[in-house]
């Protein structure tokens, strides 16, 4: 049964709502901002009394009109996606006076894994490293069996919901493989910083799951030149041939999610 305090309030203000109301969203802090729009921290606070639940809404920055599409197909997207390791959906806000709309998210306390990785590296050992990775590795099993591409996959896009659980953020580059092809081609080139993009993203716009194995490598790089190595060398060198197999140059060198799975699963038990 619904607590009280939303039964009190009907059927719009159930806990799996989507449509938030403005007038009851309370502002708290800045999270982040970037080209897409920004994200902010604010309780949703029906009831006016500081008892509403923390949100992450991410706005549009208004300009161009496209970007209305790509932010409609992003929150399609991040709709579709029902997975512990992926930052949940909660609902979208209209704003009716400036005819905009924002996403409303689930919200991460402990913010990227970039930032928590410098903050804890005491706290991140080999072992905590091998979770986080299994963790995004899932992840991304589950986008591939939905045929999405991230395209954009790095530490910065990973949030950390506690010592113990991470997830996949910003799906703002997310695309769906067409059911006849392995790869999506995109026209115009990508904002993100090459070291993250595979060769044949770079030379040739193509983008698959196999360039999201990729990023991967480059995830658990930027995990493990983060975390302390005070432990078995066997961890270390399994993660470093990890990561190498990540980085074949041809695509199809390149391991599964799966077979990647299997093997961080092995380098934990050792
Ligand atoms: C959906 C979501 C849920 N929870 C959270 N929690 C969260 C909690 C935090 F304390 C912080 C920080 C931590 C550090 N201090 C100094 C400032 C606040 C933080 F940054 C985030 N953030 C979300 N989104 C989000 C926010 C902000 C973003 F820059 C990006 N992006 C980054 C690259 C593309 S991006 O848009 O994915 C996504």
């Amino acid at each position: 049964p619904l607590p009280d305090r939303d039964r009190a309030l009907g059927p719009s203000h159930q806990q799996d709502q989507s449509v938030y109301e403005e007038r009851h969203l309370r502002y708290i802090s800045p999270l982040g901002k970037g080209n897409f729009g920004s994200v902010e921290l604010c309780r949703y606070d029906p009831l006016g009394d500081n008892t509403g639940e923390l949100i992450a809404v991410k706005k549009l920055q208004p300009n161009k009109q496209s970007n209305l599409e790509d932010f409609q197909k992003e929150i399609n997207t991040i709709r579709s996606l029902h997975c512990d390791y992926i930052v949940k959906y909660r609902g979208v806000c209209y704003s009716m006076g400036r005819l905009s709309m924002s996403l409303v998210m689930e919200y991460l306390p402990y913010g990227s894994l970039i930032g928590y990785l410098e903050k804890n590296r005491q706290l991140v050992n080999n072992r905590r490293m091998l979770l986080f990775a299994s963790q995004i590795c899932k992840g991304l099993e589950y986008l591939q069996s939905m045929r999405y591409v991230h395209r954009d996959l790095a530490a910065r896009n990973i949030l950390v919901a506690s010592d113990t659980l991470v997830k996949i953020a910003d799906f703002g580059l997310t695309k769906i493989i067409p059911f006849d092809k392995e790869y999506y081609r995109v026209t115009h080139p990508g904002e993100s910083p090459i070291f993250w993009y595979a060769p044949e993203s770079i030379t040739e716009s193509k983008f698959s799951h196999k360039s999201d194995v990729w990023s991967f490598g480059v995830v658990l790089h930027e995990l493990f030149s983060y975390c302390e190595h005070n432990c078995n060398p066997k961890r270390v060198s399994g993660l470093t041939n990890m990561m190498m197999a990540c980085w074949g140059y041809s695509a199809e060198e390149r391991p599964t999610f799966s077979t990647l799975g299997d093997q961080i699963e092995t380098s934990i038990q050792d």
